[in-house]
């Protein structure tokens, strides 16, 4: 589904990316970690044609789509959400949803067809504010927003940034739930950023991890945990914190 291969971007001095390569399967969950810093965000912004590499290829179902911009990811599949909230806030809920269904209308109507904007609202507890500006939602139900919204794109990939940061313990049970529904019900690629590895760990089916612009490892998440490099990178971690 997504091939990601040996991927470069620096700013200025900073090697943020170090031929950094991926996959991601359809109906898989990859958890994306690292320290802060590791590149994690800046590789997503490459998938999704946010920003574009010096070099490296992105190709996703076997069309390329490195450096193409964030429209057209978007209408080629790629469907995410941010670290940082990045909602319609004076549209209202269901018109943030309705947006993103009008471009899978356009470009997958079958996707469209069995992904409903009704349905979203519902499944994500958000029929009760769908006439509400989505700026007015408790932040929670802004999170549960973007994700409806990227999925009301009807993806074949789903990059979600950080989507626990802030959500207290059973929240962060109730999106794992959810994303497990995705996998059921859209069967897409998913990768998921964290820092939370509880979470992480509970959802995921491999991980990846990121140092200093590279993937050090990946695989299996409990074969990655036993890494050694992994181990030092997290650990060197907890004795500086
Ligand atoms: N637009 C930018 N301009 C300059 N440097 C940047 C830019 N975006 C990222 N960087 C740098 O690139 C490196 C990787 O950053 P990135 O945000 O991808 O890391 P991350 O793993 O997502 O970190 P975090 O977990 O803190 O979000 C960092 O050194 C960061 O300061």
């Amino acid at each position: 589904m997504l091939s990601v291969e040996a991927v470069c971007k620096t700013f200025g001095g900073v090697q943020a990316l170090r031929n950094a390569s991926l996959t991601c399967e359809a109906g898989e969950i990859l958890g994306l970690i690292g320290p802060n810093g590791a590149g994690k965000s800046t590789l997503v912004n490459a998938i999704s044609g946010v920003l574009k590499p010096d070099s490296g290829s992105v190709r996703l179902a076997g069309e390329e789509i490195t450096g193409r911009g964030p429209e057209h990811c978007a209408r080629a599949g790629v469907g995410r959400t941010f670290q940082t909230i990045r909602l319609f806030k004076d549209l209202t809920v269901r018109q943030n949803v309705e947006v993103a269904h009008i471009t899978c209308r356009a470009v997958r109507p079958d996707a469209a067809k069995r992904i409903g904007v009704d349905q979203l609202l519902q499944q994500y507890e958000l029929a009760g504010f769908a006439d509400s500006p989505a700026g007015t939602l408790p932040y929670g139900s802004q999170r549960r927003l973007e994700i409806a919204r990227a999925l009301a794109l009807g993806p074949s990939l789903l990059l979600l940034d950080e989507p626990a940061a802030g959500l207290n313990e059973a929240e962060s049970e109730t999106l794992a739930i959810a994303i497990e529904g995705i996998r059921r019900d859209v069967g897409c690629a998913t990768i998921v950023i964290d820092h939370d590895l509880r979470f992480i760990n509970r959802l995921c089916d491999r991980l990846c991890v990121m140092d200093q612009g590279q993937v050090i490892a990946s695989g299996e998440t409990e074969e990655v945990w036993r890494d050694p490099r992994v181990i030092e990178v997290y650990v060197g971690q907890s004795e500086t914190a």
